[in-house]
């Protein structure tokens, strides 16, 4: 097998294997170029696999993203995107090879993490991601839709304004919007401004036809934005809801929620914490769904990527690492203080043994250590270093992601 970065002149053959793999058309591009996911490859970054007779039959990507760590530490994470192997070549270790490949590749950037998102949950753990990030959708029943009022003196005024654009209309401010939320959101990656300028992406990257409700401050500013469309059954979608707070948040929600002419609303890309429940007065007017993995994270520098992160605990963990697809194994004795990590190798006795893909999983703090050792796939050396595990692994707030690539 013989894989290679892709050339310029190979940029439609790689374009073509990749839509041959997931056995789609490319997309008819827009006039302009856009709503075109593809149009944001970076050449230099896909891999064409090619069998000894130079038929390309594997194809793999990444793009250059950067990632939110607990902190906020923005850290270089390739997302990993493309994977494709043709129907007449699987299960012969093509992805195995591109993965190989890629990793070593990665690591030549001097990169210490990558990212993507799963076709299937089965393929990446035994490459060494695990999921990091989850999200969902939230339907409520527009005739249960009333909003408790807050409590316990926690009132926030809900001082600003809203004004309805179309997307069409919203010049730069989306992407500028989006970007002051990724910064302080963990989990949450950039949206590079070439995929806004291409429209490469799902809505509202992608200029299809939607309305943008933006929230301004008391002093004007913009803080958020929720884009929706309502379709011929009276069901609002909103593709994403980005604010910078709490109280932009909440009064996108509520326009909404008291949209005329609308039988529900449906809440895409909801975090698993998402405080809308507890808001509504009717707790169990929100029905979650479509609940599943999103951003896989693999870690391939342990002491670089724990010391990268915030903590907000102090504390110390010996940590046993396998990394069975690199055929690597280390033994890390990772001290908190004041918010900072020491990550040094020891051969102190471990507190925990897990495989790279579970400390993927729990890097941003969106796994619990211990859930993972109920699952049986970490093992606690003691009774109580689980529960002191989550306390050190936690976020400032559950880490999210709700860019597609
Ligand atoms: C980040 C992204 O781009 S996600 C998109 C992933 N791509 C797709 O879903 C497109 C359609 N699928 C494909 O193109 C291929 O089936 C791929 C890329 C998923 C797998 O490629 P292959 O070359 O067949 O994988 P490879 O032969 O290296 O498989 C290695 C191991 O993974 C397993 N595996 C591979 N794909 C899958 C899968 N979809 N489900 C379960 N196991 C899988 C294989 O059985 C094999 O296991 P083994 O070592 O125990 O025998």
């Amino acid at each position: 097998m013989d894989i290679r970065t892709t050339t310029d002149q190979e940029r439609d053959l790689f374009v073509a294997t990749v839509h041959i793999a997931f056995a789609r058309f490319p997309d008819t591009p827009n006039e302009d170029g856009s709503g075109v996911f593809w149009a944001a490859y970076e050449t230099d970054r896909c891999l064409l696999a090619r069998t000894e007779d130079g038929r390309p039959v594997g194809t793999a990507a990444a793009y250059s993203f950067e990632l939110t760590l607990p902190g906020g530490a923005l850290v270089p994470a390739p997302g990993v995107t493309a994977v494709g192997v043709l129907p007449t070549h699987r299960r012969q270790g093509v992805l195995t090879a591109m993965m190989r490949h890629q990793l070593a590749e990665f690591r030549d950037r001097g990169e210490f993490l990558s990212v993507l998102l799963a076709s299937e949950s089965q393929i990446y753990g035994r490459f060494g991601y695990g999921p990091a990030t989850y999200t969902g959708r939230l339907t409520v029943p527009r005739h249960r839709a009333a909003l408790n009022a807050p409590r316990a003196g926690a009132h926030t005024p809900e001082i600003g304004s809203i004004e309805i654009l179309n997307r069409a209309d919203c010049g730069e401010l989306l992407e500028q919007l989006y970007d002051r939320y990724r910064r302080a959101q963990p989990g949450a990656i950039s949206r590079p401004p070439h995929w806004w300028a291409l429209g490469a992406g799902m809505p509202p990257v992608a200029p299809a036809p939607r309305y943008v409700a933006v929230h301004r401050d008391a002093d004007g500013v913009p803080d958020g934005y929720a884009t929706y469309y309502l379709d011929g059954a009276g069901t609002l979608t909103i593709d994403e809801t980005i604010t910078t707070n709490d109280t932009a948040a909440t009064a996108l929600a509520r326009l909404a929620l008291g949209h005329d002419l609308v039988t529900e609303v449906v809440f895409k890309h909801v975090p698993p914490d998402h405080p809308l429940r507890w808001q509504l007065a009717d707790f169990n007017a929100g029905q979650k769904s479509s609940e599943t993995d999103w951003l896989w994270v693999r870690l391939l520098d342990i002491p670089r990527a724990l010391t990268a992160r915030g903590w907000f605990t102090d504390g110390e963990l010996v940590l046993d690492v396998t990394d069975p697809f690199l055929d690597e194994h280390g033994r890390y004795l990772l001290t908190v203080q004041d918010g900072k990590a020491d990550c040094v190798p020891t051969d102190r006795k471990p507190d925990l043994s897990l495989d790279v893909r579970d400390l993927g999983a729990i890097y941003l703090g969106g796994t619990t250590p211990s859930a993972l050792v109920r699952a049986g796939h970490i093992h606690a050396h003691h009774p109580d270093v689980a529960a002191r595990a989550d306390t050190l692994f936690r976020a400032e707030r559950s880490p999210h992601c709700l860019h597609w690539f």
